[in-house]
């Protein structure tokens, strides 16, 4: 049985204390995790902290990014490996993972190595009061031991978004993996070592939350500041670990984003737009589509075609050729997705397609497959309008005016991310000046430029990362002025 141990000071460390990991494909388990306690928390801070006073600390920047470099370069010498660990544990489909999770896990490195060495920093001349002259300048320092606290959705690349520029700033990580996906985050602890990263400047601690690894890192007032993506509760919990001691937290958290298809639409390329935004990674994508507005001269022609595009999804396990649906993450995720679905029907949606669990054969009916699922007809207080599902479905409703559109997208407690179809250039500027989101797709979703400000609003998130915007969070920017 494969064991995945924690990654503490350049060392792969057991406890003895395992849990079951299982593959979402067939519930089999395929491993067991060895959970970090209080003790491999103090150790880790301290090996961070060590890290920090040491050779890693005094490394150039341009030396750090070399590293980095290289790290990324060794992800992909391994690619299959890294690919095969993460198909394992989130049973996604290959094509996915082969050409999003794992190269976008790789370039995290690289775009970030890059950032730190171009990005310049402020600097000021001014007059003094006796007439002579003073000089200001911005100079950046790491925030310091870094918490990252980890999902399960993408989770190399959701994991290497916040250790690539945590480590290109010079700080030290200690990840904590999503207990439900521990295997990139452990492989990568071999790739550190590997390429030369000193020890305890990555390390990795496996566990839950409450009560385990999660709370004590966040707790930890060794840790300086704490990186986090995940549910909305969750980070209200994190958030109240971080008061203590005053450490700031950057937050990605849940959405229930809303997609907008106007009547003059590329109507193919929306609907295309929309199977992809509703129905990618089954539905596990924080910046996914689950209501779906639509203006009303094209609504019933637009629900017609999105049936027939959800029909046309194949679900099934990662290595079948053509599957587009891999499972849910886990039996408790598709226990609550399935609870929607039945929620749905009793507040008596009209369920265009889907609603259940497809007919799997052999080991794969064991497996936490669904049904992509389409609902008309509810109001917008129903329960699947109204909270995150994270699974691969969608309420559609009609439209009529711009400003009714603007009005339903932003009726959310969430604001994290939307996406409009129209070929009407003012009408897509107005719409993404107008909701109230981090991020507003046109014509697209899940088009991603990693210098961009990446981030929700409202119950969404805290800051935002991405590009110059990750160098905010993970350093502390000291302003030292000269008199001349
Ligand atoms: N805004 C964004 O960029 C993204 C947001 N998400 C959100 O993540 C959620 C799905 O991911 P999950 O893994 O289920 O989220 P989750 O919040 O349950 O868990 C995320 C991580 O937090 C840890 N954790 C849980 N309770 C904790 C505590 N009290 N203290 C410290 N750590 C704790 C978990 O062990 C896990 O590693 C969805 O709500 C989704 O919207 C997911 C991906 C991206
Ligand atoms: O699921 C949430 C999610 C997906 C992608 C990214 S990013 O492309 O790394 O910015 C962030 C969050």
């Amino acid at each position: 049985m494969k064991q995945f141990h924690n990654f503490i000071n350049g060392e792969f460390v057991a406890t003895g204390k395992t849990f079951e990991n299982r593959a979402p494909a067939n519930n089999r388990v395929i491993g067991l995790v060895h959970e970090a306690g209080q003790s491999e928390v103090d150790a880790a801070v301290a090996a961070a902290h060590a890290a920090l006073k040491g050779e890693w600390g005094r490394m150039s920047v341009v030396r750090r990014a070399e590293l980095l470099h290289a790290v990324a370069d060794e992800i992909h010498r391994r690619f299959d490996e890294f690919l095969e660990a993460e198909l394992a544990d989130t049973g996604k489909p290959r094509s996915l993972a082969s050409h999003i999770d794992i190269p976008r896990g790789a370039a995290n490195f690289k775009i970030f190595a890059d950032i730190v060495k171009n990005v310049p920093t402020e600097s000021f001349q001014m007059a003094t009061p006796d007439g002579g002259t003073a000089i200001s300048y911005a100079v950046r320092s790491p925030l310091g031991v870094v918490g990252v606290i980890c999902p399960w959705n993408l989770p190399l690349l959701l994991m290497t978004w916040k250790v690539g520029p945590a480590l290109a700033c010079g700080n030290a990580v200690i990840v904590k993996p999503s207990e439900e996906t521990p295997a990139t985050a452990t492989l990568l602890g071999e790739v550190m070592n590997a390429v030369g990263i000193p020890k305890g400047v990555y390390q990795v601690l496996h566990g839950f939350g409450p009560g385990s690894a999660g709370e004590f890192i966040t707790k930890h007032l060794g840790v300086n500041g704490i990186t986090f993506t995940g549910e909305t509760r969750t980070g209200e919990a994190i958030m109240a670990a971080a008061a203590k001691g005053v450490r700031p937290v950057s937050f990605e958290l849940g959405g229930k984003n809303a997609g907008i298809v106007f009547a003059d639409a590329d109507f193919e390329k929306a609907v295309a737009g929309i199977t992809r935004s509703a129905f990618e990674n089954c539905g596990q994508v924080c910046l996914g589509t689950e209501r779906v507005y639509v203006q009303r001269p094209i609504f019933e022609k637009f629900v017609a075609a999105l049936k027939a595009s959800a029909e046309g999804l194949k679900v099934g396990p990662s290595h079948e050729p053509g599957v587009n649906l891999g499972p849910l993450i886990s039996a408790e995720h598709k226990e609550k997705v399935l609870g929607y679905y039945a929620k749905a029907r009793a507040e008596g949606a009209t369920v265009v397609t889907g609603g259940g669990v497809p007919e799997m054969k052999g080991e794969f009916a064991e497996g936490h497959f669904v049904l992509p699922t389409i609902w008309i007809g509810l109001p917008e207080s129903a329960a699947v309008i109204r909270e995150e599902i994270f699974g691969p479905c969608c309420h559609i409703a009609p439209f009529d005016t711009e400003e009714e559109a603007i009005a339903l997208a932003n009726a959310t407690d969430y604001g994290l991310a939307t996406t409009v179809w129209t070929q009407d250039l003012g009408t897509a500027h107005r719409v993404a000046a107008a909701i109230d989101v981090g991020l507003c797709w046109i014509n697209s979703w899940f088009l991603r430029d990693l210098r961009t400000a990446f981030g929700g609003s409202k119950a969404s998130g805290i800051g935002r990362e991405g590009g110059v915007h990750s160098l905010e969070f993970y350093t502390e920017l000291r302003n030292v002025m000269v008199k001349l």
